[in-house]
């Protein structure tokens, strides 16, 4: 299994192309485009990831999600914002379930 560390790796490259060079970094380019470029992005990958789940090609839905997840990781450095942010979201959405789960974990 891919180690989540590759979140933590990314997001300290993505930090690194604030000062980059634009005509040799991706990254560098769009946070120098800025915010509506960086938008545009998000939108056209959602729409992507969209039309690959509908094709049903997995390694095609795959790289779709990996380019959108790419491109919101972009969003959230430019807004000053991480990764980590959003898993604590997620961490504090635990337990909003109205299953048990540790009680459907325990009967697994
Ligand atoms: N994970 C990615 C990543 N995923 C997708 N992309 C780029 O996202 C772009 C958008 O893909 P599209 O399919 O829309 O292609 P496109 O039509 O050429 O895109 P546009 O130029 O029109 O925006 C492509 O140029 C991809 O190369 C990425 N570019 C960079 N990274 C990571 O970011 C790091 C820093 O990249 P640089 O800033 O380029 O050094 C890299 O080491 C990678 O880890």
């Amino acid at each position: 299994m891919v180690s989540a560390d590759i979140l933590e790796r990314l997001s300290a490259t993505l930090a690194s192309r604030r000062d980059a060079d634009p005509s040799v970094s991706y990254v560098a380019k769009l946070f120098h485009k800025g915010q509506e470029a960086i938008l545009k992005k998000v939108g056209e990958e959602s729409l992507e990831v969209v039309m690959a789940a509908k094709d049903g090609d997995k390694l095609h839905i795959v790289r779709e999600v990996a380019d959108l997840w790419f491109h919101t990781l972009v969003l959230l450095a430019h807004e000053g914002l991480s990764h980590e942010d959003v898993l604590a979201e997620l961490a504090r959405r635990e337990g909003i379930s109205g299953i048990d789960e540790k009680a459907s974990r325990k009967e697994r």
